[in-house]
């Protein structure tokens, strides 16, 4: 990762750098960096689909963390987020303009490592992964649309993650699997398995954003919640019928929610019963990934780190 960031020029690297969390030594504090999910998901993709990953592999797990990280930076700045990882954020640091530049460049810098590659995978390389950026940003769209549209139901709810947090998920997977050795039908299930793995990681992530500790998330407590965005703890407890379920819908329209509100807004979120159901979804996703796994039907050590990031994924605290 560093030695593609090197190749930003020194204006957007220190931006870069500041972002990762490099600029302060060598520190590894746990939480104080990404958790490097995706890159992790596109190596053992190739492992499964045959043989040891190759230069093309690892050029795929560093533009996809790119990727990735591209969307952390703009996502802070749309969603107004200061604070990442225990840190300021781009935009917070160094302002919103210098925000947009450095992400931009982080995408086209994504392409760039690609294009390093052997000749004849790197655009099927650069299509997988330019097509999940495109499903992302339609996602994202969707996302903030939603927090003034007044009704969101779970399968709309569900569209939104597909672009938002699936799509990169399920291009990690297909870019390894296509820099392995994979028959068509292990490429579809791979890709699957990340669909469904990207649906279990944004509902922990939802139910994190509401009821997980903020001293271990690194995110400020409630953050989702003050700006009215519909996650899945929210739609399916005000989807639920039940007298919690359309207080916190009659409060949402109302936009009513104050940070010393917020005790009582997440309690009305678990009384509805939005924890219990998205639970029950995370859970859901989680089995149908691990039974695309078991269709993908490749080596056996990589099926095993694929189940154990699987897990790790959903059973997570930050
Ligand atoms: C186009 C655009 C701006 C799209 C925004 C998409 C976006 C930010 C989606 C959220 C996905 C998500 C759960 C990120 C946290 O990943 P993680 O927990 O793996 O993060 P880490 O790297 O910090 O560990």
């Amino acid at each position: 990762m560093r030695a593609a960031v090197a190749r930003l020029p020194d204006l957007l690297s220190k931006g870069a750098a500041f972002h990762f969390g490099w600029h302060d030594g060598e520190h590894n504090l746990s939480g104080v960096r990404g958790k490097m999910i995706r890159p992790a998901l596109v190596l053992s993709a190739a492992r499964l689909a045959g043989g040891e990953p190759t230069d093309d592999t690892l050029r795929a797990g560093v533009a996809v963390e790119l990727v990735h990280n591209f969307s952390l930076v703009h996502d802070d700045l749309v969603d107004e987020d200061r604070m990442r990882h225990r840190r300021p954020t781009v935009w917070a640091q160094f302002g919103s303009a210098y925000a947009v530049q450095l992400g931009d460049a982080m995408l086209a810098l994504a392409n760039l490592v690609l294009m390093r590659g052997a000749q004849g995978t790197t655009t099927e390389l650069c299509a997988e992964l330019n097509s999940a950026v495109m499903a992302l940003c339609v996602g994202q769209v969707l996302d903030v649309e939603f927090e003034t549209r007044p009704f969101v139901s779970t399968d709309d709810y569900l569209e939104m993650v597909t672009g938002k947090t699936a799509a990169l998920l399920s291009a990690s997977c297909g870019l390894g699997a296509l820099t392995g050795s994979s028959s068509p039908a292990q490429l579809s299930a791979l890709r699957q398995f990340g669909h469904h793995m990207g649906l279990a990681f944004q509902l922990t992530d939802d139910l994190l954003g509401i009821f997980g500790d903020p001293a271990v998330t690194g995110k400020p407590v409630g953050a989702d919640l003050l700006r009215y965005k519909k996650t899945m703890p929210v739609v399916a407890a005000t989807c639920s019928g039940s007298a919690a379920g359309d207080e916190l819908r009659e409060i949402y329209q109302r936009r009513a929610i104050t940070r010393d509100r917020l005790e009582g807004v997440i309690e009305l979120v678990a009384c509805a019963g939005g924890r219990e159901r998205t639970e029950a979804e995370a859970v859901k996703q989680y089995d149908l990934a691990l039974r695309c796994l078991d269709e993908a039907d490749g080596n056996a050590d990589a099926t095993a780190e694929l189940r154990d990031l699987a897990a790790l994924m959903i059973k997570r605290d930050r």
